[in-house]
């Protein structure tokens, strides 16, 4: 997979982007990432990149030009490459696992990050999906990349190296993670659930299944509902509603 960033921040993404999972899969080419500074595409001898809004209004806005010539150099490298365009926006559908996954099946990415009070209206014509981290305003869009490229990036094959670790996460099943355990079985008079110690694999494998719906039911009740039950599951939902009762 390519990835291209188009930011005025570029050494905002030398930490998140060079070290840990995703510096590892940059390392074993599993991954190109690849980080731009649109004001170097101005094209005035100021290198501005924002102006005043028509129609008057607080704050200022991104000029098309810088990031559209941007874009172009970005073609020019990858022409016959399918791009996702992705622009960093609060106005934009709510970033997901869901989302990660579709990215993680695309070629080549290219995330837009927004500054400034916001974007001229012309450059959404130049992107093909507008993206927002959550609904809350940010000083930029630079984080909301990083977390959209280390969601979609972890997805990859041999990324993380233990497939099953991406594909047992909360929100990849569509129920939370259920409560993981690891030595000491006993800390501060916490003690390891017994059923995780008798290595009873079925018992184990029903006691998490429990777990997460335990868990989901319980705080994110809005998972469960969009969940398709099996009749094991709905039996065990039963029980944990009684038990929560108490
Ligand atoms: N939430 C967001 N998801 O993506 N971008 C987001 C964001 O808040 N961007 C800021 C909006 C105001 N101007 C600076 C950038």
């Amino acid at each position: 997979m390519r990835i291209d960033v188009l930011t005025l921040f570029p050494k905002m993404f030398e930490g998140p982007m060079g070290e840990s999972i995703i510096g590892k899969a940059r390392d074993k080419n599993l991954l190109e990432i690849n980080i731009s500074n649109f004001r170097d595409f101005a094209d005035n001898k100021h290198k501005t990149v924002d102006d005043y809004p028509y129609g008057g209004g607080a704050g200022m806005l991104l000029k098309v030009q810088p990031i559209y010539d941007n874009l172009k150099a970005i073609e020019a490298k990858a022409p016959t490459v399918k791009k996702r365009v992705i622009l960093l926006d609060p106005a934009g559908k709510k970033f997901d696992q869901s989302i990660a996954e579709e990215f993680a099946q695309e070629e080549h990415l290219v995330f837009i990050c927004g500054h400034y009070e916001g974007y001229d209206e012309r450059i959404r014509s130049l992107v093909t999906d507008e993206i927002s981290l959550g609904d809350y305003v940010l000083t930029g869009g630079e984080l909301g990349a990083m977390v959209m490229i280390d969601a979609t990036v972890r997805l990859l094959p041999d990324v993380l190296g233990n497939e099953t670790s991406a594909q047992t996460d909360s929100h990849s099943t569509g129920l939370l993670e259920h409560p993981q355990y690891t030595r000491p079985a006993e800390f501060a008079g916490m003690k390891v659930p017994e059923v995780l110690m008798n290595g009873n694999h079925k018992l184990i494998e029903s006691w998490q299944l429990k777990e997460s719906l335990r868990r989901t039911y319980l705080r994110r009740p809005d998972m469960l509902i969009k969940f398709p039950l099996t009749k094991e599951m709905e039996k065990m939902l039963a029980e944990i509603k009684q038990e929560e009762k108490k």
